[in-house]
């Protein structure tokens, strides 16, 4: 079925009537559902596949107060060129000052440049300076905008504020793609992460994201089990697909892989591809790395092979 959702946010009424008209999640539920996808176990073949895959699919971060430009082609340079044959990452995820050097670092691989806009972390800030932030991060070159919803109005159930803000950040963001950042640490129940879900998507987001990775607890499996139902159920409902990012506190192959069995049993195949999901971590690939040589050879490279973070 194709519905047309546009007026549900005529107003803030009719948007928190539609919100709070989604049905609730069962917490046992989802928390039971993703346990048990968790532990899931996938022959030696697939995991090979699968490994190369999730590398294909991380947007590969470094979101530090002491970043500096060498800091950030090093990383790019990791980025473009893991080693040992593995693919390219997705992209790379840089504060907006540090894109151009992001963007001249990866230039022709195929890596894209992604920044995150809109006052990142906290999102505390006016809209004007959020929707320059952005304008900012697009004229260095980004290709794609990580912005932060505001947690507070949406806290306090002021659903249009969130709304109206995203939609102006999408339209500083022209061609870049944008990526919503839900913080769901911070939202308190499940029931609100489909709730923030569902408002970002239906403002324009190309891509929900669970966290910023500064707030605990960050991408955990069943907030992003809702987020992937939430996307699955947008695109019956509307027909457009948006994408997914769970961010924070992923490090593990083992992560990683319990990531990609969710999305294949929850939002299906289609979602399989870093067009759709991403995987956003500062030190994962390091481990995928690792244990892509483990699995090629038996033994892990040591780290004098690979770069640790
Ligand atoms: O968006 C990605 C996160 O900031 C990275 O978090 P992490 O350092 O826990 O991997």
């Amino acid at each position: 079925m194709t519905t047309s959702l546009a007026d549900v946010a005529a107003s803030g009424a009719t948007l928190r009537a539609f919100l709070h008209g989604l049905p609730g999640v069962d917490r046992v539920g989802a928390d039971q559902r993703a346990a048990m996808l968790g532990t899931r176990s996938i022959k030696t073949t697939a995991k090979a596949r699968a490994i190369d895959l999730a590398i294909s699919m991380v947007d590969l971060t470094t979101l530090e107060g002491a970043d500096t430009r060498g800091k950030v082609r090093a990383m790019c340079v990791k980025a473009v060129r893991p080693g040992g044959g593995a693919p390219r990452v997705a992209a790379v995820c840089v504060y907006p000052d540090l894109v151009p050097v992001a963007v001249e670092a990866v230039a022709g691989s195929g890596v894209k440049v992604a920044s995150v806009a809109t006052a990142f972390p906290s999102g505390r800030s006016s809209l004007d300076v959020k929707v320059a932030d952005t304008a900012f991060a697009v004229a260095a070159g980004a290709d794609e905008i990580d912005m932060v919803i505001d947690r507070g109005a949406f806290l306090s159930g002021d659903y249009l504020k969130v709304y109206e803000e995203i939609v102006a950040v999408k339209a500083a963001c022209g061609e870049a793609h944008l990526k919503v950042i839900l913080e769901t640490g911070e939202l308190v129940t499940y029931d609100n992460v489909r709730r923030a879900s569902w408002l970002a998507m239906l403002a324009g987001a190309d891509f929900i994201k669970t966290s910023t990775g500064k707030v605990s607890p960050a991408a955990t499996l069943p907030v992003t089990l809702i987020m992937l139902e939430a996307v699955r159920d947008f695109r019956d409902r509307t027909g457009r697909q948006v994408g997914v990012k769970p961010a924070g506190g992923i490090r593990t192959t083992k992560d990683a892989i319990k990531n990609l069995v969710l999305v294949q049993e929850t939002a299906g195949a289609d979602w399989l591809t870093p067009d759709w999901f991403r995987l956003g971590a500062s030190s994962l690939l390091n481990d995928l790395l690792m244990q892509r040589e483990k699995l090629a050879t038996g033994r892990y490279a040591g780290p004098d092979y690979f770069t640790l973070d």
